[in-house]
């Protein structure tokens, strides 16, 4: 068992869009079914649960029968306001089901260079687990440009569990955890069950996606897993394609690649 699962309290779990969607952009109902149902049995056994959620793009291009994933900023940032308020619409009618509210948060990553702003955050968040609500994150997209050339809600979740003092981040993706190198590309790749420090080593192993919907790859989640590493927050990259594997992570089952914080020392 993790050394985290003993006194494991706050989680924000971030789902990638490959682990939402369907291969076209279209919303996975089933996979976003399993996971509210996660979610929910999580917070019914104690744990404060927050989501960070990717798709808001993949899901908007769907519905403007884009032919192709924007290319332009704007088309991204046009897709993404139309795909979110699906998207939310989508988790709050199925956390309706298990009795929860989603609140919609959106947000970007110089969230924590604002000092007015990060007190602003920290207070709503306060009052949101108070409120028993389960907290679901974008970026907001509409005003960021950086974040979305590189869709990099990995960091958002990382500033997130920075800001909300999270125990453990989980990053679920379309991939077993962390390899040697993209498995994709090399049949020889092994997967990397524990990293303690990142060292040159392990960001070498780290490469893009080819993915359609994805798009960060392993770069931008090895610098998600440094971002909370170095706060003492632990981090498990895993397979979302079950979303049963929540549950089993929260109990320390040695699922995926744990990116050990100092504080186990
Ligand atoms: N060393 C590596 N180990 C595992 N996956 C890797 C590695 N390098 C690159 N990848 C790629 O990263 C992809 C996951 O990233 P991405 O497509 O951005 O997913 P998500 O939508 O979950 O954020 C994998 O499908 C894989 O092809
Ligand atoms: N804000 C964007 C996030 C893009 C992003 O980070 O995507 P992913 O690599 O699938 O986690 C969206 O909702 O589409």
């Amino acid at each position: 068992m993790r050394e985290f699962a003993k006194n494991l309290k706050r989680v924000v779990i971030k789902v990638g869009s490959s682990s939402i969607t369907h291969e076209n952009g279209d919303i996975n109902l089933r996979k976003i079914f399993d996971l509210c149902w996660q979610l929910s049995d999580a917070k019914n056994h104690g744990y404060e649960v927050v989501l960070v959620s990717s798709g808001a793009i993949a899901a908007g291009s769907k519905r403007l029968n884009l032919k192709d994933r924007p290319n332009t900023t704007a088309l991204k940032q046009a897709a993404s306001a139309v795909g979110q308020v699906a998207l939310m619409n989508t988790y709050n009618r199925i956390l309706g089901e298990f009795s929860y509210h989603g609140a919609q948060i959106l947000l970007t990553k110089h969230i924590e260079t604002d000092e007015l702003m990060l007190t602003n955050a920290k207070n709503a968040f306060k009052e949101l687990f108070n409120l028993n609500v389960i907290p679901i994150i974008n970026e907001n997209d509409t005003i960021s440009t950086f974040e979305i050339k590189f869709g990099d809600n990995d960091t958002l979740s990382a500033i997130v569990s920075r800001i909300i003092d999270a125990d453990l981040l989980v990053l679920l993706s379309d991939i077993d955890g962390l390899y040697t190198c993209d498995p994709r590309e090399n049949s020889d790749a092994e997967l990397i069950k524990n990293v303690d420090t990142i060292t040159e080593e392990i960001k070498s192993c780290a490469q893009g996606t080819n993915s359609k919907v994805g798009t960060g790859g392993m770069v931008t989640k090895i610098s998600a897993a440094n971002l909370c590493m170095e706060k003492g927050i632990d981090v498990v990259l895993a397979n979302g394609k079950d979303m049963k594997i929540i549950k089993d992570i929260l109990e320390g089952k040695e699922i995926g690649t744990y990116f050990r914080s100092k504080k186990n020392d």
